[in-house]
């Protein structure tokens, strides 16, 4: 209307942009360099999330802060070196693709009005930062997609902390949707059967399947964490998709820190089991990742590969995580889909109802003109 006052710049939007929408895609985060002191911030950062590690604030700070800030980060700097890559961190460099190759996707069944962007948990570039870009470039819609296919508060509800403490201050926050999990879904089952029957026509076919996913503390399960049950749940679908017996396909979980009991059968142990029984080559997928990270990359591809050729095997063939795959792409697109149900800037079935609208505006216009003349 002229003469209407426009207020942009007061809340970053203004009333002539339409709305927009954003998927929202989190990871955990990694560090910047291989190096101690740029992976010390990130486990200080990481370590000292309450949602990580359910102990008592002081104590663990000083234990963290006296001990393990000492010892861990050139550890783990040391096995960061081991997979970094020119571009940088695995992690990073798959979550930004992964990121891209959902865009795209989203592009060809819906042209237009929807944004991915990707944040991490830990790190850069961080969820308050991103969400407030977003903000800024009118984005009044935001689905939030943690980049973990099986929930656990320790990953997915930290993720959900971080949005609802940035959302908290906004005055005016975008409308919220968030995917807790998808370790179920028929599109990500699917994707992952066929990653394990591609890499078996690849490389051949070893005598176990071994289904590794990350661990947490046994406690946390009983406290009520639905992780354990979803991952089994994701072990099992995926063998029943593959045709396989539980003697054929085995779950196990890895990454274990610390001397509290953690989720069992451990990954490490299980391998060093299987090398002692004479098996001789063992495939070893992690479906608890979305996209190749330290965990797969050093833990699995190297670090349990020597564990398995020590204790008597020959093979551990790692089969890699569905990053961006066609059918990871595909089966995340539908998923964003699904839970967008509603919101106009997923749904092509609301452009036709605006066009109504337009066209029906401009035959209103033509017919006052005509009355008019
Ligand atoms: C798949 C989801 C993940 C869960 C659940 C999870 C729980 C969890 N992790 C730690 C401690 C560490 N994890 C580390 C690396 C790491 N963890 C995940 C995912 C989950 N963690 C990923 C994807 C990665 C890789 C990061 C990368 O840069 O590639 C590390 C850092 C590396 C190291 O020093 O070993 C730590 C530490 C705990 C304590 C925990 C649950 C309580
Ligand atoms: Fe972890
Ligand atoms: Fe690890």
């Amino acid at each position: 209307m002229p003469g209407t006052p426009n207020y942009t710049g007061l809340n970053g939007h203004s009333h002539d942009l339409p709305a927009k929408a954003a998927v929202l895609l989190v990871n955990l985060g990694t560090p910047d360099a291989p190096t101690a002191a740029a992976v010390r911030p990130y486990l200080a950062q990481f370590l000292g999330d309450p949602r990580v590690i359910e102990y008592p604030r002081l104590a663990w700070k000083l234990i963290l802060h006296g001990i393990i800030l000492r010892i861990r980060p050139k550890r783990s700097a040391h096995a960061y070196q081991r997979i970094w890559t020119p571009e940088g961190s695995p992690l990073r460099v798959g979550s930004e693709a992964l990121a891209a190759a959902l865009g795209a996707e989203l592009a060809r069944r819906r042209p237009g009005p929807v944004h991915v962007a990707l944040a991490m948990r830990y790190g850069k570039p961080a969820v308050a930062d991103v969400v407030a870009k977003l903000q800024r470039e009118g984005v009044r819609r935001l689905l939030v997609l943690p980049l973990y296919p099986q929930y656990s508060a320790t990953s997915t509800g930290s993720v959900f902390d971080a949005v609802a403490d940035t959302v908290k201050g906004l005055r005016w926050p975008p409308e919220l949707r968030q995917v807790n999990d998808y370790h179920d879904r028929p599109g990500f089952i699917a994707a992952l059967a066929e990653s394990v029957r591609a890499h078996w026509a690849a490389n051949g076919r070893g005598e176990k399947l071994l289904m590794s996913f990350h661990g947490i503390p046994e406690r946390y399960v009983r406290n009520g964490d639905p992780y354990f049950c979803q991952c089994h749940a994701t072990a099992r679908l995926l063998r029943e998709a593959l045709g396989l017996s539980e003697d054929e396909a085995l779950i196990s979980f890895q990454s274990r820190v610390g001397r509290e009991r953690w989720l069992h059968p451990y990954t490490d142990e299980t391998v060093k089991a299987l090398g002692a029984k004479g098996i001789k080559r063992i495939d070893v997928i992690s479906p608890g990742f979305a996209v190749d990270c330290l965990e797969t990359l050093e833990e699995i591809a190297m670090q349990n590969a020597d564990f398995f050729r020590e204790a008597g095997g020959e093979t551990l063939s790692y089969i890699p995580c569905l990053n961006t795959a066609p059918a990871h792409v595909d089966a995340l697109a539908d998923l964003v889909l699904a839970h967008a149900q509603g919101w106009p800037e997923f749904d092509p079935a609301y452009d036709a109802a605006a066009e109504a609208v337009k066209l029906a505006a401009a035959r209103e216009r033509a017919r006052k003109a005509g009355a008019g003349a």
